[in-house]
């Protein structure tokens, strides 16, 4: 049977009028309540995202704030303490790469004999953080305080340099290593290239403007045959991503010396060592290795050739970058215009005496007093150079740079401290 409400044209009309105006009454109330209520839900509904977007905004721009590792008065503070000189005729010096392998070994070396020394680190994962937090406690102790943050941070660098008028910037933040590349190739265009423009471009906005010092690569030699490698040699075949960004650093920081005025020494190291040392490097990771009875990979050329380094132990590197220091001369430029032409210098900073990789093998396992145990394969295709030979003559003649302590002296101080830094009992190989 058919309802009334069902009905438009009832046959009994005054009822009609009646339930009819009754009916279209409660379909109103009902369509009426049930607006109202969707109405309500929507207006709640707005109002919930309304304070969800806003309470989003105050956590995003709350925990910016919160999380921020620099900035303060506090900090600021910390800042110009750490970049006090403390000699006549001193330096103030930013180190990027600070609580790396060579910033913290320049970093202390600057700051015992009496310069201003503040550090810039982003503390990557490249590998283990801990070592880096290590070391970031050892410049700690002597002095220096190390800000944690990116050279791709503008504005950091815009504070550094508003807090501090640096006289020198020991540029040495970079993605190292030859074949990381083919697994992270963006990392090195971020820290390799686009962190040395901003670094460049705040250098050359600063008032005085500091003589930048930078690492480059014994890798930018490349696929070259001459030895020794001669700064006046061609290099424009790069091997690797690695190589060729560190190039492509030469080219810009020649640019920046150009039309800014910005003093520019660029140094090719050669496979540096020692203790404090990177963990990915051959001599580091082949003597965990050796030391936990697991076999290392000695890589090999072609026509069973083996391949060769330049190895150089990180004391006479820091002597160099010193001397670079102190020889940089003055940048030129102001407001962001060059007066008059400043230096722009590269050095070959090596040992001068290549040694095989089996070599540097056998030297490890003399002062491990352990074999090892090796798988001896082809060397990948992967960015790797056969050999590299540095011809140092004029970094000899320009920085007194004259390096003194030949593999066997440099690994055995390696390794002295890396069982010490590890924990281990030297004689017998054991962790303690
Ligand atoms: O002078 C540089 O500009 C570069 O030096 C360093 O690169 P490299 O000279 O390649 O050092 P490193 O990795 O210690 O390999 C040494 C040798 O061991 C061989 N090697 C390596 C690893 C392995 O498992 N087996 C092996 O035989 C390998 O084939 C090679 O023959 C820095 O890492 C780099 O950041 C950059 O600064």
């Amino acid at each position: 049977m058919r309802d009334l409400e069902d009905d438009p044209f009832p046959s009994t009309p005054g009822k009609v009028k009646i339930e009819r105006a009754y009916a279209v009454n409660r379909q109103f109330n009902r369509c009426f309540a049930s607006t109202s209520t969707t109405f309500l839900w929507a207006l709640f509904l707005v109002a919930l995202i309304a304070s969800f977007l806003s309470f989003q905004s105050f956590v995003d721009t709350s925990s910016r704030y919160f999380t921020a590792s620099w900035g303060g008065i506090q900090w600021e503070k910390q800042v110009r303490t750490s970049a006090q000189i403390d000699r006549p005729g001193g330096i103030s010096v930013l180190v990027t790469g600070a609580a790396g392998f060579v910033g913290s070994h320049v970093a202390v070396n600057l700051k015992k004999r009496g310069d201003g020394v503040v550090g810039l680190d982003n503390f990557n994962s490249y590998y283990d953080p801990s070592l880096k937090k290590a070391r970031k406690a050892r410049l700690a102790n002597n002095g220096i305080f190390v800000v944690e943050g990116d050279v791709n941070d503008a504005r950091l660098l815009a504070k550094l340099f508003d807090v501090v008028a640096f006289t020198h910037v020991m540029h040495l933040a970079a993605q190292a290593g030859v074949r990381y590349a083919i697994e992270n190739p963006s990392s090195y265009v971020h820290s390799n290239i686009a962190a040395l423009v901003t670094l460049l471009e705040a250098c050359k906005s600063a008032n005085p403007q500091p003589a930048v010092v930078w690492a480059s690569s014994s890798s930018v030699y490349g696929l070259n045959e001459k030895v020794p490698f001669s700064e006046t040699d061609k290099t424009d075949r790069p091997a690797s991503l690695y190589a060729a960004t560190k190039k492509a650093g030469e080219e810009i920081t020649h640019a920046y010396n150009h039309i800014y005025g910005l003093s520019i020494t660029g140094l090719r190291f050669f496979t540096v060592y020692g203790p404090w040392g990177r963990p990915d490097m051959a001599y580091f990771s082949f003597t965990r290795n050796i030391l936990q009875g697991k076999p290392i990979t000695v890589y090999r050329g072609k026509d069973r050739v083996d391949l060769a380094r330049d190895f150089t132990y990180i004391d006479d590197i820091v002597k160099g970058c010193v001397a670079s220091l102190d020889t940089s001369g003055k940048s030129t430029g102001s407001g962001g215009k060059k007066r008059e032409p400043a230096p722009y210098r590269i050095y070959n900073l090596g040992n001068t005496q290549p040694v095989t990789v089996p070599t540097l093998v056998s030297i490890l396992e003399k002062h491990l007093k352990l074999k090892a145990k090796k798988n001896i394969v082809e060397m990948p295709g992967n960015g790797d150079v056969p050999f590299t030979h540095a011809n140092i003559s004029h970094a000899q003649k320009d920085l007194g740079y004259k390096p003194s302590t030949d593999l066997q002296t440099g690994l055995k101080k390696f390794v002295k401290w890396y069982v010490s830094y590890h924990g281990y009992q030297r004689e017998v190989g054991r962790k303690l």
